[in-house]
């Protein structure tokens, strides 16, 4: 049975978080910090829709802090030994929800009380006997201190529901530590089989959480992260959410990640204190690959299962080439391994004759990728955004596709977030004209490629640069009800001048694809309710949601919402 190292005091100097010996942290203003984030999670980020103003989606996103202020905010906190308050929709705002769903009103309010502080009973390095009582958003188990402790929720990896475990602490968050595994002492046979792991580094290796589960049980536990997000942050009643269908597995289940990013520490120093061997040999000290669990600091991967074959078969000699040449890096570097189609001299022309279609490995940032997606080939920037697993985009595609088309015949496509035209080039064939938005000029000049490469005419498929709130100016002769709308944002979601935006478009459909089902619960609610406020006689109804299975093998779910506008 894998289990993950005992933590040190040592390894604490590599976490995320709080590297104090004991914690004895106390929020800002005692309860200050948790009152907020109990409000209702728009109010967080939103203020109150009633009455609003024209002009509330700019006031609103004036409000948020910038990433780099929360930042500059958390880590002044930390260093006055103050616990943080999490940044909305982050891990740490999840499970902080999801302990507190664990407590139960009742003990979060005796904790509360009982110190006036949010304090963690559990000092750091304490080693707990605890039992499972349910999986977290994030692919770690909850359980709950055992008394004589006061509530209070342990947060551990690759432990499972009902099994009994030990654990040992390692940070701190409001009603929860996290915590390494020592050892499960009583395994959950129905859930849990380690024989089907298939990689060295699994309970090591930060990337996967689930590879001792069965495919089927990982796919449950993805749906059970939709039904949770859409319960606690949508803000929408029970009614107005539809039961979340069970999660689309990926074709491929292992060798399916086509992007792949290991990385290694600034050698500099190391080479200062340690040296480097006299036979040319890779030092001890470097360790190239990916984070270990909690912490940011790599450990040495020599392959990884759910990479595809060819970035595996290419890992070994980019290892060795980065051995050989470690005293010339003058930082820490992530390396990039990318599968890509063809050889990467082989033309569009080429392509369009169809080359032998050999996979091969690119390293540089600004090489090219081709990659087929069905009947389309796509090329982008090796750098850029392009999905990872190849195996799950002709059913994701075509989820979306047929969804779109469900009582409704759209003859219309806005691709908002097209990133290299995935969505619009696919789904183009279906529709009369279509037009994409992206805020990355290389993206849309990928794009724009892609869709002559695949016989797409420029007046039938076009695609702009910019925020994605400018696309509904552009397409106003667009027939309203008979235009369908992708959103695919980045995992912060969408923003309010968006919404507000679409909602006064008012197309028949929208289709919300979205990797981090979070913020896509936040900003469904949002639509929902702001169409219901604006729109005279019409509303938007979320008619179904279910996960799409992009990473086999970790927590990781994309999320796939599907509004329709009907009459209020
Ligand atoms: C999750 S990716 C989706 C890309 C594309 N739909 C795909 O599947 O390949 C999100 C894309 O949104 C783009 N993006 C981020 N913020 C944006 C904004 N405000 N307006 C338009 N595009 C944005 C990013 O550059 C990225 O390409």
């Amino acid at each position: 049975m894998p289990s993950s190292r005992p933590s040190t005091p040592d390894d604490a100097e590599t976490r995320h978080v709080d590297k104090k010996p004991r914690l004895e942290v106390e929020l800002e203003g005692a309860n200050a910090a948790p009152a907020q984030l109990d409000a209702p999670v728009e109010a967080m980020v939103l203020p109150p829709e009633e009455g609003e103003a024209d002009g509330w989606a700019e006031s609103l996103d004036s409000k948020r802090p910038s990433k780099k202020a929360a930042r500059k905010m958390a880590r002044r906190a930390m260093a006055k030994g103050v616990l943080s308050m999490p940044e909305p929709y982050s891990t740490e705002h999840i499970l902080f929800l999801e302990a507190k769903e664990l407590l139960g009103a009742e003990a979060v309010k005796a904790a509360e009380e009982g110190t006036a502080r949010c304090v963690s009973p559990l000092p750091q390095y304490t080693e707990l006997e605890l039992t499972v009582s349910a999986m977290s958003s994030i692919g770690e188990s909850l359980a709950v201190a055992p008394a004589p402790y006061p509530p209070w929720v342990v947060v551990t990896p690759f432990a499972l529901p009902g099994e009994v475990f030990r654990a040992k602490v390692y940070s701190q968050g409001f009603f929860y530590s996290r915590a390494d595994l020592i050892e499960i002492i009583t395994p959950n046979p129905e859930l849990r089989d380690d024989s089907r792991v298939k990689c060295k580094y699994f309970t090591q290796c930060g990337g996967c959480q689930y590879q001792m589960l069965s495919y089927e049980t990982q796919l449950d536990f993805k749906r059970n992260v939709v039904v949770k997000a859409y319960k606690t942050l949508s803000g929408l009643p029970d009614s107005e959410v539809p039961e979340v269908q069970p999660t689309i597995g990926s074709p491929l289940q292992y060798g399916y990640r086509t992007k792949i990013t290991p990385h290694f520490a600034n050698p500099k120093p190391l080479i200062k204190k340690h040296g480097l061997p006299a036979d040319g040999g890779k030092p001890d000290w470097l360790r190239i690959g990916f984070n270990k669990i909690g912490t940011r600091s790599a450990i040495d991967i020599e392959d990884c299962p759910i990479a595809t074959p060819v970035l595996n078969e290419a890992l070994p000699r980019i290892r060795e080439d980065v051995v050989k040449n470690i005293s010339t890096y003058p930082n820490g570097v992530s390396l990039l391994l990318r599968e890509s189609l063809g050889s990467e001299s082989a033309s569009s022309k080429q392509w369009a004759e169809r080359m032998e279609e050999t996979k091969i490995c690119v390293t540089d940032h600004n090489g090219t990728i081709r990659e087929r997606v069905g009947d389309m080939l796509f090329e982008y920037t090796a750098g850029n955004f392009f999905q990872n697993n190849n195996s799950v985009l002709v059913p994701l595609t075509s989820y979306v596709r047929d969804a779109i088309f469900a009582e409704a015949a759209p003859t219309h496509l806005v691709d908002a977030y097209c990133g290299s035209g995935l969505f619009a080039i696919v789904l183009a064939p279906h529709f009369a004209r279509v037009r994409g938005i992206e805020l990355s000029a290389d993206a849309i000049r990928a794009a724009e490629a892609n869709a002559a490469r695949n016989g797409l005419p420029a007046d039938k498929v076009a695609f702009m640069a910019g925020d994605a709130a400018r696309i509904f100016d552009t397409v106003a002769d667009f027939p309203r009800a008979e235009t369908a709308l992708i959103i695919d944002p980045p995992r912060k979601g969408s923003d309010a001048k968006f919404i507000d935006q679409l909602v006064r478009f008012a197309c028949g459909t929208v289709a919300y694809v979205s990797c981090n089902v979070h913020t896509q619960a936040r900003d469904v609610g949002m639509i929902l309710r702001r169409s219901a406020q604006v729109m005279q006689g019409k509303k938007y109804v979320l008619t179904s949601v279910r996960g799409f299975d992009l990473f086999p093998q970790t927590a990781h779910v994309e999320s796939v919402a599907i509004l329709k506008l009907v009459d209020a």
